[in-house]
């Protein structure tokens, strides 16, 4: 193996202590502390366990977690008339409602109804439409931590080659917007990309967000080029990611490991943008690059 491990998790560690240290001075002026609003529908296992770390690591950084927990049979009316009750209430900055939703609740329409000043996820089609057009918004968790240990780890991104594989809403699309508007020369890829090891071949850069286990293989890629697996695949073997982490170590210049890589940053992520929420809706002042 040649490549360098990118840490996510000490990196995730960091910002949550960065958060942290940036509540108390919003409570001396806002009078309260930012207050994030989980929503959970259903018994999914894997969800649970996101919304029960949510809900500590929201409290660890001295923040109100308001969790929901609705049984799988609850209706789209239902969840919609929570959503309104939390875009409603004063203390909440931020509502996110974990994903998937069970399969008769229509996701989308679930989504549209939460204030786009408390998506903290990023997926209301106005925050789309900010990252799209370069305006303040909330930026989906999983791309901007991506973007932040690619920036940890390259600097500047100008100029640079960067292929995502992937066109999710979640993490694909806006993943290409925040390299493309970090000067970055950006092409998605996706499944049905006709020879897609070509693509890969010129990439320093390399998002990989396609949800096969394996997928991408050291053969691909660029000598040197710097890997972001943002892949939870469970397997008889476990937890692993896109991209087959032993091919593409021994040719990348520095990969991310699942687990321990992209996933401890979405967290930290949405900790992030609960803070800079609770400051627009309260009207105090974040300084610009301070998180
Ligand atoms: N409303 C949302 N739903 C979902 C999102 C999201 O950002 N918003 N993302 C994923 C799940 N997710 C957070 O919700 C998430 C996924 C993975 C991790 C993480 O820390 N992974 C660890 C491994 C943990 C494990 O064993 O499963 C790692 O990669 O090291 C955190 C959050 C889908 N839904």
């Amino acid at each position: 193996m040649t490549a360098d491990i990118i840490d996510g998790k000490a990196f995730a560690a960091g910002l949550r202590a960065r958060v942290a240290e940036l509540v108390p001075a919003f409570q001396a002026a806002a009078g309260r502390v930012p207050g994030l609003a989980v929503v959970l529908v259903g018994e999914d296992p894997a969800s649970a366990v996101y919304v029960r770390s949510k809900g500590k690591q929201t409290r660890e950084c001295g923040m109100e977690s308001f969790e929901h927990k609705l049984p799988a049979e609850t209706t789209q009316e239902a969840l919609i008339a929570l959503v309104d009750q939390l875009n409603a209430d004063p203390a909440v900055d931020g509502i996110l409602v974990q994903l998937p939703l069970p399969k008769h609740i229509d996701e989308q329409a679930v989504l549209l109804r939460i204030n786009p000043d408390k998506d903290v996820d990023g997926f209301h089609p106005v925050n789309a439409g900010r990252l799209a057009t370069g305006l303040h918004g909330f930026v989906p968790c999983t791309p901007l931590g991506c973007l932040m240990l690619l920036e940890d780890r390259l600097g500047d991104l100008t100029g640079l080659d960067a292929v995502v594989i992937g066109r999710s809403n979640i993490v694909g699309k806006p993943m290409a917007a925040l390299l493309t508007r970090a000067s970055a020369t950006v092409t998605i890829v996706h499944s049905r990309t006709r020879n897609l090891p070509h693509y890969l071949k010129h990439a320093d850069i390399v998002v990989a967000a396609v949800g096969r286990a394996h997928f991408v293989k050291g053969e691909w890629l660029k000598p040197g080029a710097t890997v972001i697996d943002v892949g939870i695949n469970r397997t008889d073997a476990g937890l692993v990611g896109d991209v087959d982490f032993d091919s593409a170590a021994s040719v990348a210049g520095a990969i991310t490991p699942v687990p321990g890589g992209v996933g401890p940053m979405t967290i930290a992520c949405l900790l992030r943008n609960t803070l800079v929420a609770a400051h627009r809706n309260a009207g105090v002042a974040l300084e610009k690059g301070v998180i």
